[in-house]
């Protein structure tokens, strides 16, 4: 379906946009046009991929102008740009209301106005039962694309939501493994505390399963196995040859929970199971709110959500052969040294 298409990308410059460049440069897509604020990081993507598919856009989600030179004449949109840090988030919420939810609804407005047949936007479990800024404009940048598919003409709008995308920038498997690396103790937050573990690979299946099978307003959910911070620390010990490594509780940090989820209880009980994937429909019911106040639903009592806790639970030997699939740990163990997934 790529075929002699044209595909835009915001962000596109972070570990999961440049895997997703890689995908694409691989098949038959005519161009790949990056948009994002940081022009030293895509003048290294220039040199890094040389390629003429990539075209380069410098600009703003904020700005809605910016954003529709960028789109204008694209077939596909694919929007990763956010405020992910949770920290970050928590201290400047209005600042993750501009990027997250305003930002989002610029670029879901200009594909709209130029006829983009199809857009997908990014999302994580950190936007199910959100407790932290970044999660919860997450959350409300889900809602304002789901409610604008139900009236963008010919412009079909998909979500795609993520666990722990294990060794992107800045997560806890390359630090853990410098710490083990530098002899420094291992700063556990909680050992009981469980995540998704899924790999580079797997998300941008799924951001070409949405471009391809997506119904309007649908969400779209990779069923993924999840470890506890615990086995993790062991797998990795393991992998490297140093079991008894030191390792230090530091607590939870602020805005943590113990376990995410990835479908709500009320998702659960629309969802359809896809095998590898969860396709959740949007709620077609009309604005009669009245609905929504004496309807309601036998499926969501008996329903839970699909979480961290109970999904597929990896032991120590599965948790390793998770991670020799990365490319970062098979050059760890070569003795290289190397940088987290990009
Ligand atoms: O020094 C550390 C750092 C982290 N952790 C734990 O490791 C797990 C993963 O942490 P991290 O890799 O920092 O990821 P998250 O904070 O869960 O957030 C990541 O995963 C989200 C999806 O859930 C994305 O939305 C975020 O952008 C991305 O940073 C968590 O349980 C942490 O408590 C530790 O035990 N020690």
């Amino acid at each position: 379906m790529f075929k002699k298409s044209i595909l835009m990308v915001t962000g596109g410059t972070g570990s999961f946009g440049n895997a997703v460049v890689r995908r694409f440069l691989q098949s038959d897509i005519g161009e790949i046009r990056i948009f994002s604020r940081d022009e030293k990081k895509q003048d290294d993507m220039r040199k890094k991929y040389n390629s003429p598919k990539l075209k380069f856009y410098i600009g703003d989600v904020r700005d809605y102008q910016s954003v529709l030179n960028a789109v204008r004449g694209a077939d596909f949109v694919y929007h990763a740009a956010a405020l992910k840090q949770v920290p970050s988030c928590e201290f400047h919420p209005l600042e993750a209301v501009k990027t997250n939810v305003l930002g989002t609804e610029n670029v879901l407005e200009a594909a709209i106005n130029c006829g983009v047949q199809r857009v997908v936007v990014l999302s994580t479990d950190k936007a199910v039962y959100p407790i932290n800024a970044m999660g919860i404009s997450k959350a409300m940048m889900e809602k304002v694309a789901v409610a604008k598919s139900r009236s963008s003409g010919s412009t079909v709008i998909n979500v795609t939501r993520y666990g722990n995308v294990m060794c992107s920038r800045g997560s806890v498997i390359p630090l853990f493994t410098q710490q083990i690396r530098a002899a420094q103790p291992i700063t556990i937050t909680d050992p009981a505390m469980t995540r998704f573990m899924m790999t580079l690979d797997d998300a941008v299946d799924l951001v070409l399963y949405a471009f391809e099978h997506g119904q309007p307003g649908e969400i779209f959910v990779q069923k993924a196995p999840a470890a506890t911070i615990d086995v993790l620390t062991q797998a990795l010990t393991g992998l490297l040859g140093k079991p008894e490594h030191e390792v230090r509780v530091i607590g939870t940090r602020h805005g943590e929970k113990l376990y995410e989820a990835l479908l709500s209880r009320e998702e659960m009980a629309a969802a359809q199971d896809l095998g590898g994937y969860y396709r959740v429909p949007p709620d077609l019911r009309d604005l009669n709110y009245g609905k929504f106040v004496e309807q309601g639903e036998v499926r969501i009592s008996e329903s839970t959500d699909y979480n961290s806790h109970n999904t597929t639970r990896l032991d120590v030997p599965g948790m390793q052969a998770l991670l020799m699939k990365l490319r970062f740990m098979q050059a760890t163990l070569r003795g290289e040294a190397v940088e987290a997934e990009e």
